[in-house]
């Protein structure tokens, strides 16, 4: 029968994706049945420990995975900057749904932008992406642990625990909490996570009648972008340990490529930026990266 499963988290923003993705398969495949198979990942039942200490990124992708190795889902819709640099063995992205707003989001009930917080204010994030930019920019501020879903993040702002917040545009949007946003943190004084804002679609490798379900939903444009996003944390060795935000943007002239790496303790920022052509984004990727050894990123990243 025509039918496709989505393996898909639970969280409400992984059900907005999940749903999301579905909407536009059937969109674009009239008699497609498209159904949806939520489950729990190792990733979101552990929320008591650093992400790094009990495996990374990964952790969010394996449950997901399983099911889909298992034949009883097709595909699973990931948050694209939650997705590691290497996919598991047997497994590729099939298309790279329109990117929302790739920006960062300043969230407060008593400040309007970064600048308008008192000395010492308490924000709260975990990402040393993050951190860092908040630190180069506002060297007194207390910056504390913040993990959870959106939802769970918001009811901690909310019950005074922060003064302020950093979340991802992408994400209250789709929540429709996008008035929670004061401002926005954009590119190119803030960068966001490599390929924030994108959602991609992961699928067996070599299954090809999901492979041709899903190209018509691919957005070249935002697939480029993040693929010298990617290119660029790659090059890094990006992780969540690690500082790394990088953003690209396509004009008529090729890509252009913001990437930063910093220092959560220090508020240390180096940063680079460079232009290639459309065609070939993981070599933009690359350049960037390299002009960020250059600078001595390696040291700040632990690795030299
Ligand atoms: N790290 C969790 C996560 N993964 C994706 C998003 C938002 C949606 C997106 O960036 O695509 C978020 C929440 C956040 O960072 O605020």
């Amino acid at each position: 029968m025509n039918i496709l499963r989505i393996a898909t988290r639970q969280s409400a923003l992984a059900l907005w994706q999940a749903e999301h993705a579905a909407a536009l398969l059937r969109q674009r495949h009239p008699g497609l049945i498209v159904e949806l198979l939520p489950m729990t990942t190792r990733g979101d039942r552990i929320l008591d420990r650093p992400l790094a200490d009990i495996g990374g990124k990964g952790l969010f992708l394996k449950e997901l995975e399983v099911a889909m190795q298992e034949g009883l889902a097709d595909i699973a819709v990931h948050s694209f900057k939650d997705v590691p640099m290497e996919l598991e063995p047997g497994f590729a992205i099939g298309c790279v749904l329109e990117r929302a707003d790739a920006a960062d989001a300043f969230v407060s009930n008593g400040y309007a932008q970064i600048a308008a917080l008192p000395q010492g204010a308490r924000v709260g994030t975990s990402s040393l992406r993050r951190q860092a930019q908040l630190r180069a920019l506002r060297p007194d501020l207390a910056l504390l642990d913040l993990r959870g879903n959106v939802n769970t993040r918001l009811a901690k702002l909310d019950a005074g625990e922060y003064d302020a917040i950093v979340l991802a545009c992408a994400g209250l949007e789709r929540l429709a909490l996008g008035t929670r946003i004061r401002s926005r943190l954009a590119a190119p004084h803030w960068l966001p996570a490599a390929a924030q804002g994108a959602i991609a679609i992961e699928m067996r490798s070599g299954d090809a009648r999901i492979a041709d379900l899903l190209a018509p939903l691919d957005d070249a444009g935002t697939h480029r972008c993040v693929a010298a996003e990617r290119a660029f944390s790659q090059a890094l060795a990006g992780s969540c340990q690690v500082s790394l935000a990088a953003q690209a943007i396509e004009t008529d002239r090729g890509l252009h490529l913001w990437g930063l790496v910093g220092d959560a303790a220090d508020g240390t920022l180096l940063r680079a930026q460079a232009q290639g052509p459309a065609d070939d984004p993981q070599a933009l990727g690359r350049v960037v990266a390299a002009d960020l050894v250059a600078q001595g990123a390696l040291r700040l990243l632990g690795r030299a």
